[in-house]
C-alpha cells in the first residue's frame, strides 16, 4: 500500500535536497521558493499521513544546509532554527488555539514582525566588541563571514552603553530594494550578470570570498532575536528584548510591533500586506512570536523550528512558467524591447502572461528560448520580468540537443521594416524608421496629445490607435486637419475593436456631440506654449524640464531649430548627448516639415526674449562691470557671467553683489568701496570663469 507514497517521499526528498544545495550552498536556486514550499508541504503531509516513512534525516526535520567548505566553520552555542509556515488565516487560528490549549492563554500577546527576505546571521559581541559573525548553515554549524559583515554599515562594530560580556545577536542581512534595483540597472547597462532577487543578492554578496566585493554591494541588517547571552539579565518578553537591542545600538525594523490573539495577528498581516510594495526591503511574509518567554518555554520546539512562532506568508513574487514565444516591441522612441509571451501564471497576487527581457544583452545572458521554463518575478508595481531559465527543464530532442535555437534580435523593425540599429556603447536597439514607423507613430501621437504636452483631452491611446490604423494621420500635424466624419469613423473603429456595436439613433447623436467636443479640444490645443510644443515633439531625452529650459534660454523656436550642438551645449543642464539629439532632430527635414505643417494648421505660441541667467552658480546675484578688461570686452564678460546665472547691471547700489573693476575704473568703483561691496579684479574674474567652464 505504501509503494506509491514511499516512492513519492523519496522523490520529494531528493528534489528538496537538490534545491537546498543550489539555494544554500551555490546561491543559485533552480526553482522558485513557491515551488520549493509546495514540495516541502507535500512531503510534510506525506510523512504525517505515513509515520512509517518519517526519518530523522528528512529535509522536513533539518534546517538549511551544511556550511560550505569555502569558509571556516562556526559552531552555534544556541542553534539557529527555521520557522513553521502558514499560508492561510485558518492556520493562524489553529496556531493560536494550540497555544491557548497548552498555556491557558487564549488571547496571548505576540511580537509581530516583518519576515525579511535575506539571510539569517549571528553576530557575536564580547564586552561590546563585534568579534565574529556567522551564517545559519545547518543551524548547528555556520560559516564564518566576519570580514564581510564588517563591511555592512548597519552592523555596529561596538555596542553602545554597558554591554554584557557575551551577546549573540540574530538577525537578517538583506539588500534594500533600491540598492537591488540600482545594482541591476547598472548591471544591465554594463552587460554584467544581474541579481535574481534581493535575497539572492544578499546571500551571494555576503558569501563572497573577497570582502571588497561585499563592500560594493550595499547590504543592511535588522536584529530580531538572541543567541548565547552572558552577563545581562534579560527582560521577561521578546519585545522588551528587542527594545534592549535598540539601546545597544542595533537596528530593529520599525515595522515590528505587538499584537494580541488571532484577530490582532491577522490585522497585522493585512496592514503590512498593504505596505509590502512600499517597504524599502523585500519581505515574503510576517512572523508572529509569542511574546512572553515563559509561554515560549511552555510551547517548546520541534526538530527544526520553535512551536511558539510561525511565519505567515504572502503570495509569492516569483513563479515558474513556460515561454510560448519571444516577441519584440517597438516603443515611442523606437526602442526595440524583447519580451516573452508565456503560459498564464499567478504571481504577486495577479495573473500575468507577459514579462520583459529588457534588452538584447539580457536575452543573451539569460539565454531564454522558446519552450523554456523560466522564473518570473513580479514585485510591486515593477513590470514582471524573467529572472532565470531553469535549464534542466529545457525541452530537448532525442540526442539531448535543445529543441529551439537561441533567440536572435531581429535586424528589422517588426512594425515598419526599417533597420534596427544599436548605437555604440548602448544596450538598447532602436528602429531607425522615425516618423514613418507606425509603432512610433501611435506613441508619438499619444505623447503629443498627452496632458503635459498639447493636452488634447479625450484623445487617448485607444483612439489614436484607431486613427493610425485608418491611415488618417501620419504625423502629429495631421491631427489639426481631421473632420467630424474622421472622428466618427475613428470612434466606430475603436468601438469595433472592443466589440461595441452601437445601434440606436441616440448613440449616433451622442457620438456626434462627443466628436464635436474632441474637435473643440484639438482647437483649444492650437493655442500653446513653446515649452509644451518642444516637449510634445517627443525628442529623445527632452523631458518637460529640458523643454522648459530650452524655451527660456532661446525665447523662440527658430533659434532652437538653427542651433548647433555647440550652442545647445551652453544651455544649462543640456549635456553633449542631449545637445546632439536635439540638433539631429531639427536637422531632419521630415521633422522640419511637420513643424511647418503645425504652424500652417494654426498651432501658435508666444515667443519672447531669451531669458538666460536664471540658473547657475551666480543665480540671484547682481554684478556690475566697470573699467576696461584686457582679456575680453565688457560685453563678453557680461554674457559669460549671465550664462552662470548672474544679472548684469549698469549701476552700483546696495543690491549689487560684487563689482568687477578693470583698468581705470572710476565713479562706480568709488561708490562700491563706499558701500562696502566686494570688488573683483580681472584676474579673479578670469579664474572664476575658468573654474565654471566659461
Ligand atoms: N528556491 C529554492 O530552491 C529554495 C531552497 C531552499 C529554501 N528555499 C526558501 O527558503 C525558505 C525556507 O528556508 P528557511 O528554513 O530559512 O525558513 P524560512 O525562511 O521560511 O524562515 C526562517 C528564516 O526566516 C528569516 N527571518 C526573517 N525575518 C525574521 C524574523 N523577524 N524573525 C525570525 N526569522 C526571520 C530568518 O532568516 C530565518 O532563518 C523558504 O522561503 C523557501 O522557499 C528555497
Ligand atoms: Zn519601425
Amino acid at each position: 500500500m505504501t509503494q506509491g507514497p514511499a516512492r513519492r517521499t523519496a522523490e520529494l526528498r531528493q528534489q528538496i535536497e537538490d534545491a537546498n544545495y543550489r539555494y544554500y550552498v551555490l546561491d543559485d536556486p533552480s526553482i522558485p521558493d513557491s515551488e520549493y514550499d509546495r514540495l516541502l508541504r507535500e512531503l510534510q503531509a506525506l510523512e504525517a499521513e505515513h509515520p512509517e516513512l518519517a526519518s530523522t534525516d528528512s529535509p522536513t526535520q533539518r534546517v538549511g544546509n551544511a556550511p560550505s567548505a569555502k569558509f571556516a566553520e562556526v559552531r552555534h552555542a544556541v542553534p539557529m532554527l527555521s520557522l513553521a509556515n502558514a499560508f492561510s488565516p485558518e492556520e493562524i487560528h489553529e496556531f493560536v488555539a494550540r497555544i491557548g490549549k497548552e498555556t491557558g492563554d487564549f488571547e496571548p500577546a505576540f511580537s509581530a514582525e516583518p519576515k525579511l527576505d535575506g539571510l539569517a546571521i549571528s553576530l557575536r559581541y564580547e564586552h561590546g566588541q563585534f568579534v565574529r559573525g556567522a551564517t545559519r548553515g545547518d543551524g548547528a554549524t555556520g560559516e564564518d563571514v566576519t570580514a564581510n559583515l564588517r563591511t555592512v554599515r548597519a552592523i555596529p562594530l561596538k555596542l553602545r552603553g554597558k554591554a554584557p560580556s557575551v551577546l549573540e545577536v540574530r538577525g537578517e542581512v538583506y539588500m534594500p530594494k533600491a540598492a537591488f534595483e540600482r545594482y541591476n540597472e547598472w548591471a544591465r547597462k554594463h552587460g554584467e550578470k544581474t541579481l535574481a532577487n534581493p535575497r539572492n543578492g544578499a546571500a551571494g554578496s555576503l558569501r563572497q570570498l573577497d570582502p571588497r566585493v561585499t563592500a560594493q554591494r550595499p547590504l543592511a541588517f535588522f536584529a530580531y532575536s538572541l543567541g548565547e547571552v552572558e552577563g545581562v539579565k534579560l527582560p521577561p518578553t521578546h519585545s522588551q528584548t528587542l527594545a534592549l537591542l535598540r539601546e545597544f545600538g542595533l537596528p530593529v525594523s520599525p515595522q515590528v510591533t505587538t499584537a494580541r490573539g488571532a484577530g490582532g495577528l491577522l490585522e497585522y498581516f493585512e496592514h503590512i500586506g498593504q505596505q509590502r510594495d512600499d517597504l524599502p526591503y523585500d519581505i515574503d511574509g510576517v512572523v508572529y512570536k509569542l511574546d512572553r518567554y515563559d509561554q515560549q518555554r511552555a510551547m517548546g520546539f520541534v526538530s527544526r523550528a520553535p512551536r511558539w512562532a510561525i511565519a505567515h506568508k504572502y503570495p509569492a513574487q516569483e513563479e515558474a512558467t513556460t515561454v510560448e514565444s519571444i516577441e519584440v516591441n517597438v516603443g515611442r522612441t523606437g526602442a526595440v524591447t524583447p519580451w516573452v509571451l508565456m503560459n498564464p501564471v499567478h504571481v504577486g497576487g495577479v495573473t500575468v502572461t507577459r514579462a520583459t527581457l529588457h534588452n538584447a544583452d539580457q536575452v543573451a545572458r539569460l539565454d531564454v528560448r522558446k519552450g523554456d521554463v523560466v522564473i518570473i518575478r513580479r514585485a510591486g508595481d515593477v513590470i514582471p520580468e524573467v529572472v532565470r531559465v531553469i535549464e534542466e527543464r529545457r525541452p530537448r530532442d532525442k540526442e539531448g540537443n535543445p529543441q529551439h535555437p537561441p533567440f536572435v534580435m531581429p535586424s528589422q523593425c517588426p512594425a515598419c521594416g526599417s533597420a534596427v540599429e544599436r548605437e555604440e556603447g548602448e544596450v538598447v536597439a532602436r528602429c531607425t524608421g522615425g516618423l514613418f514607423c507606425p509603432a512610433q507613430r501611435i506613441q508619438a501621437l499619444f505623447h503629443f496629445a498627452s496632458r503635459r504636452a498639447m493636452d488634447i483631452e479625450g484623445l487617448g491611446e485607444r483612439f489614436i490607435t484607431a486613427l493610425v490604423e485608418l491611415d488618417h494621420v501620419h504625423t502629429v500635424a495631421d491631427l489639426y486637419r481631421l473632420t467630424l466624419d474622421d472622428f466618427l469613423e475613428m470612434k466606430r473603429r475603436a468601438d469595433e475593436r472592443d466589440g461595441i456595436t452601437p445601434e440606436t439613433v441616440k448613440a449616433g447623436k451622442v457620438a456626434t456631440r462627443w466628436a464635436e467636443n474632441l474637435i473643440a479640444a484639438i482647437d483649444a490645443s492650437r493655442n500653446t506654449t513653446l515649452e509644451r510644443l518642444l516637449y510634445a515633439l517627443g525628442i529623445r531625452d527632452v523631458g518637460e524640464s529640458t523643454a522648459k529650459t530650452l524655451a527660456k534660454h532661446f525665447g523662440a523656436l527658430a533659434p532652437i531649430m538653427e542651433a548647433d550642438v555647440e550652442t545647445l551645449r551652453h544651455v544649462p543642464d543640456v549635456g553633449p548627448v542631449v545637445a546632439a539629439r536635439i540638433a539631429h532632430f531639427f536637422a531632419e527635414p521630415h521633422n522640419r516639415e511637420v513643424i511647418a505643417a503645425l504652424g500652417a494648421n494654426g498651432v501658435h505660441w508666444k515667443e519672447g526674449a531669451p531669458q538666460r541667467a536664471s540658473e547657475g552658480p551666480l543665480s540671484g546675484q547682481t554684478v556690475v562691470l566697470t573699467g576696461g578688461l584686457e582679456a575680453m570686452s565688457r560685453d563678453e564678460a557680461g554674457a559669460r557671467l549671465e550664462a552662470l546665472g548672474a544679472k548684469v547691471s549698469g549701476s552700483v547700489s546696495k543690491k549689487t553683489s560684487f563689482v568687477v573693476a578693470g583698468e581705470a575704473a572710476g565713479s562706480k568703483l568709488a561708490k562700491a568701496q563706499e558701500l562696502g561691496i566686494e570688488i573683483w579684479d580681472e584676474a579673479r574674474l578670469l579664474a572664476f570663469l575658468a573654474g565654471n567652464g566659461q
